[in-house]
């Protein structure tokens, strides 16, 4: 995701790439992060150093390095755009504090197309809860063979809304087997398909007696979450702190 956000940024004119941080360790640090992109040079190598000053920065880590990058924002008061999921409680409180002085945009899909899927589930949930003999909600959702999370945060924030519609306690069901009994009516079964390069792809199934209602987003390559995060950069700039969504971003709170 680096690489596309440095991409797209240098293709755009109202972006300047000023830094692109890995960590201490990483082999090709100190190297061209344009050419690393496979775009033209651009004079910003790979570091495992911090700039003092930017207008924003934009994570797309990993959960263990997401405290530092909150750290290193609030030191030099730098909003922040978090992509990265799977984030500890720890790192999740860490953003609590944080944002009491800086502003974090922090969402778990960055793409256009599913933060409205978002809100189409809420409204499917919400229109379905009572209907006669019961609606089952199941998130299948398939990404490449890579991913180290599941199942994915986007997942979880689709399984997140829609409890927020339901009457009642939900129950959150992770994968079925065995001798699993009647499925319940109270919970919302999460499938994590990891296969080749699928760039992310979540299906939200309302199951009811008679009929089958499908809301499945998918995306073809991964600019759509790096144009998202490069349009969370840009919205954050002159916020106030506090903690912030891509519904926020986008419109669609
Ligand atoms: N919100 C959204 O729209 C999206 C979120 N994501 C999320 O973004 C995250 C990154 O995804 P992806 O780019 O595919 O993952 P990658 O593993 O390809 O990239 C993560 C990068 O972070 C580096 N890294 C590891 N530790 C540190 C550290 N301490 N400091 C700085 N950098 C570090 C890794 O280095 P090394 O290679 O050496 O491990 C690697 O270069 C995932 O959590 C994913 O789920 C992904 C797409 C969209
Ligand atoms: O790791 C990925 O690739 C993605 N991760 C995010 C998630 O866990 O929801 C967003 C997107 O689906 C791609």
């Amino acid at each position: 995701m680096g690489r596309r956000v440095v991409a797209l940024a240098t293709a755009d004119e109202a972006f300047q790439v000023i830094a692109a941080i890995d960590h201490q360790q990483h082999p090709l640090l100190g190297q061209d992060s344009g050419g690393l992109a496979g775009c033209d040079p651009n004079q910003v190598p790979l570091s495992a150093t911090w700039p003092e000053e930017c207008d924003a920065a934009i994570d797309f880590s990993l959960p263990i390095a997401v405290g530092s990058a909150v750290a290193s924002c609030l030191q030099s008061k730098t909003p922040l755009v978090i992509a990265t999921t799977g984030l500890s409680d720890e790192t999740q409180a860490a953003i609590e504090e944080a944002v009491k002085q800086i502003p974090i945009v922090w969402a778990p899909s960055m793409s256009l197309a599913v933060n409205l899927t978002m809100k189409l589930a809420e409204q499917a949930a919400a229109a379905l809860k009572n209907v006669p003999g019961g609606v089952d909600i199941e998130i299948i959702e398939r990404h490449h063979r890579y991913k180290v999370d599941a199942p994915s945060g986007t997942a979880l924030k689709f399984g997140e809304l829609i409890a927020g519609q339901m009457d009642g306690e939900t129950k959150h069901v992770h994968g079925r087997e065995g001798e699993t009994g009647q499925r319940s009516r109270h919970e919302i079964g999460y499938h994590a398909v990891r296969v080749g390069d699928n760039t992310g792809e979540h299906t939200i199934v309302y199951g009811m007696l008679g009929e089958t209602l499908e809301l499945r987003v998918a995306s073809s390559n991964r600019d759509c979450y790096a144009s998202g995060a490069l349009a969370a950069a840009r919205w954050i700039q002159g916020r106030p702190p506090g903690l912030y969504s891509m519904f926020d971003v986008l419109g669609l709170s």
